[in-house]
């Protein structure tokens, strides 16, 4: 094998840090040239102002480096042409069915019949825990309208990138895949929208992101049986759903709706949360049902699906949410093992 074989080879090792190929493999690789001992790697980016190029320069350094032939690794970084990227794009969307964006992966929309009861804080956790447990994980908030996932997960100021023709890299957050409306307009200006436009941006949100191999989407849906569940469920109709409720009997009551919604679309009600299901005080153990008891439990076997947890009601988990840090990754909280134990269960319903 010549040595620049042996360097080629070394940079099949070295990933995209967000696409999560190989620059080799992504055509990202331009001019190797070397001299003596000494190398210069040109790269060329989908953007110039990439903010992990140096991430990728330090893997490339390191990987080149094993080579005992190899003393001192340069990377010189360029911008891809539009012609470029645009076959990056074709390539990548060439590896996906259009008729069904979510093929191999395990869809989970979560709703709740009314909003507040922490739908979206739950999804965020879970998303997490499941990331945590291994699993590559896609979540895309489809609560447009009121979205709270940037929020939730600390990434309110990041935005996803959009390579030339269209196609979007979601943020990775927690080794989380996560696009939201949130991270790409101004709420004021998404409020104008209605029904069919929403529709549209999901299926956007479907086809236009490079999502990559995933195990687990999860979609985070916004409260009720308005137009976006509904035609989620006919869009994606082997998706699951996953209700979160609290223990109050209205919104147990309300979330009875979505599932009798799931039932007219053939969607399969995979499991029940109850958010804010007891609160521990300060001073004492006891638990205590602010809101009332067992409503999670009453709702899964009218709907006949597994309670998959119950998760308490904690100032800590509201401070975390104000703060952008996922509870599953606060010591202070034993919300790690809780979401461990909802996502063990969730996946034995498979
Ligand atoms: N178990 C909990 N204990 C304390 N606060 C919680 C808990 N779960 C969620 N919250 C808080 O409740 C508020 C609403 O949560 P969240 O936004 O997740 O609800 P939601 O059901 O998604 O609401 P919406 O559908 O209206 O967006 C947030 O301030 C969140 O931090």
């Amino acid at each position: 094998m010549t040595l620049k074989d042996k360097i080629y080879e070394g940079l099949k090792k070295v990933d995209d840090p967000e696409i999560k190929k190989n620059l080799v493999e992504l055509n990202m690789i331009g001019d190797v040239a070397i001299e003596g001992r000494n190398v210069v790697v040109n790269v060329t980016l989908t953007t110039i102002g990439c903010p992990l190029k140096n991430t990728m320069s330090e893997d490339i350094k390191k990987e080149l480096t094993k080579l005992e032939e190899i003393d001192h690794v340069e990377v010189v970084f360029g911008e891809m042409t539009d012609e470029q990227k645009q076959k990056l794009v074709q390539q990548l969307q060439g590896k996906k069915e259009t008729k069904d964006p979510f093929k191999d992966t395990k869809v989970i929309a979560i709703g709740s019949g009314k909003g507040g009861v922490g739908k979206s804080t739950v999804t965020a956790n879970l998303a997490v825990e499941l990331s945590q447990m291994g699993y590559e994980v896609g979540l895309i908030d489809a609560d447009i309208l009121g979205h709270s996932i940037p929020q939730i997960l600390g990434i309110k100021d990041k935005k996803p990138m959009v390579v030339n023709g269209g196609m979007m890299l979601p943020v990775d957050v927690n080794g989380v895949k996560v696009i939201s409306m949130g991270n790409l307009v101004d709420k004021d200006e998404a409020l104008i929208w209605r029904g069919p436009v929403l529709g549209g941006i999901l299926t956007q949100f479907f086809n236009d992101v490079y999502w990559g191999d995933l195990d687990y989407m999860l979609i985070d849906l916004p409260p009720g049986t308005g137009d976006v569940p509904l035609s989620l469920m006919q869009q994606l109709p082997d998706a699951e759903i996953l209700i979160v409720t609290t223990p109050q009997i209205t919104a147990a009551d309300v979330a009875k709706r979505l599932g009798f919604m799931a039932s007219k679309t053939n969607s399969k009600v995979i499991g029940i949360i109850e958010n804010m299901s007891y609160f521990i005080c300060d001073n004492c153990d006891e638990k205590h049902y602010i809101f009332g008891k067992k409503e999670g439990r009453k709702l899964s076997e009218e709907l006949n699906a597994p309670l998959l947890g119950e998760i308490p009601l904690s100032t800590l988990i509201r401070e975390d949410g104000d703060k952008g840090v996922p509870s599953v990754l606060d010591d202070r909280l034993n919300m790690k093992d809780k979401y461990r134990e909802i996502a063990t269960n969730l996946l034995r319903t498979e």
